[in-house]
C-alpha cells in the first residue's frame, strides 16, 4: 500500500515560541486506521491542523495525496474530511444546507443524491430541515460528520470523536468508519480511550511533549501486552537458573529468592503446568506463586514518564 499522508519532520512553534510539535515523522498508509494517543496538549490537535491546512507547520513538510499542505493546499485539502474536536456549526442554518454547502466548498459538483444518503445513513435525514440550533448534541456531532464526509474524502480525521458521545452515537461512529475504510478511505483518530483504539485501529501512534514516542501495529502491540508474568517465591533461594529449565522464559529476581517466568496468555498453552512440574522435579520448592499482566495503559504511562524523563 502506498502512503496517502506523508509527515517528513513537521515542527510548529506557536507565537510566543512554545513548540508544539518538534519534529514529528510518520508515513500514513492508504486504507489504514491509525490511531494517535497522548496525554492532553501532547500536540495531537496541532499535528491535524498542520495536516489539514488549519495552522501552518514551522518546519519540514507534510503531503496528503503527494500534494504539499502549504504549496499545494487546495488539492491536499480537497482529499481531507475533517471533525473537529468543538461543535463549530452555524445554528441558524439548517442541517441540509450545512451539509451540502461543505461540499461546495471543496469545488465537488451538487450531488443531492449522495447528501441524501450520508443524511440517511447518520440518522439525520428527519432532521434535514431543522436548524442546527435545534438539535441535541449529539445530532450536532452527527453533523459534523456528514459535513466532513460531504466531499467524498480520502482521508478522513477524526479528532475525539466519542469525547462526551452516549453509547448509541459511538457505536454509530464506528459503524461509519467501518464503511469508510470498506471505501478505501484512510483514518486517522484521536482519542483518551484506550479501548477504542483498540478495538478499531490497525496501528497505534503515541505522541508527548510534541514528539512521536511509539507507532506500532496494534496486533504487535497486543502481542506486547498479552505477556503476562508467573512469579514464583521459592523456599531456598537459587545461585542460577538450571540447565534443564533453559527452555522457559525465566528470570531469576529478589537474590534468587524468585523465579520470574513470562509467558504469552494469547498462546493454547501457557507452560506453567509444565513449569511446576519440572521445578518438583529438581526439588525446588515453591513458597508463593502470583501473577501479573501488563495493560495497554501501563505501557502508554510507561512510555509517556520515560519521554518526561528524558525531556
Ligand atoms: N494557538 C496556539 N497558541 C499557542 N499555543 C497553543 C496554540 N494551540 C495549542 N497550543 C499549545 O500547544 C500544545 C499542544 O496542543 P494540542 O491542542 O495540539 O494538544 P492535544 O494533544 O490535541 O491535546 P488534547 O488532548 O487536550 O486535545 C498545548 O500545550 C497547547 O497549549
Amino acid at each position: 500500500m502506498s502512503a496517502m499522508v506523508e509527515i517528513d519532520n513537521a515542527m510548529k512553534t506557536y507565537e510566543g515560541g512554545f513548540e508544539a510539535l518538534k519534529g514529528v515523522t510518520l508515513s500514513i498508509r492508504e486504507g489504514e486506521i491509525l490511531a494517535l494517543l497522548g496525554p492532553n496538549g501532547a500536540g495531537k490537535t496541532t499535528l491535524i491542523s498542520c495536516i489539514c491546512g488549519i495552522s501552518q507547520p514551522s518546519g519540514g513538510a507534510i503531503r496528503v495525496g503527494g500534494h504539499d499542505v502549504v504549496s499545494d493546499y487546495r488539492e491536499a485539502r480537497s482529499l481531507v474530511g475533517l471533525v473537529p474536536q468543538e461543535v463549530n456549526l452555524e445554528p441558524f442554518e439548517k442541517v441540509w444546507n450545512t451539509v451540502r454547502f461543505s461540499r461546495g466548498l471543496f469545488g465537488k459538483p451538487r450531488d443531492d443524491a449522495h447528501i441524501e444518503a450520508l443524511l440517511k445513513r447518520l440518522s439525520l435525514w428527519d432532521k434535514r430541515d431543522n436548524q442546527i440550533k435545534e438539535l441535541s448534541g449529539g445530532m450536532k456531532r452527527r453533523v459534523l460528520i456528514a459535513k466532513a464526509l460531504a466531499h467524498d474524502p480520502r482521508v478522513l480525521f477524526l479528532d475525539e470523536p466519542t469525547a462526551g458521545v452516549d453509547v448509541e452515537l459511538r457505536r454509530d461512529m464506528w459503524r461509519i468508519v467501518e464503511d469508510m475504510r470498506a471505501d478505501g478511505v484512510t483514518i486517522i483518530l484521536t482519542t483518551h480511550y484506550i479501548e477504542e483504539a483498540e478495538a478499531i485501529a490497525d496501528r497505534i501512534g503515541v505522541i508527548s511533549k510534541g514528539e512521536l514516542l511509539l507507532v506500532e501495529e496494534k496486533s504487535a502491540l497486543m502481542a506486547r501486552m498479552g505477556r503476562k508474568e508467573l512469579r514464583i517465591e521459592l523456599q531456598a533461594p537459587l545461585d542460577a537458573i538450571p540447565e534443564s529449565l533453559s527452555d522457559y522464559d525465566l528470570a531469576l529476581a529478589d537474590e534468587g529468592r524468585a523465579l520470574v517466568y513470562s509467558y504469552d496468555t494469547a498462546a493454547e498453552r501457557t507452560g506453567i503446568a509444565r513449569l511446576i512440574a519440572a521445578l518438583a522435579e529438581k526439588g525446588i520448592v515453591l513458597r508463593d506463586v502470583s501473577t501479573r499482566q501488563s495493560s495497554l495503559e501501563e505501557i502508554f504511562v510507561g512510555l509517556v514518564h520515560d519521554g518526561e524523563d528524558a525531556a
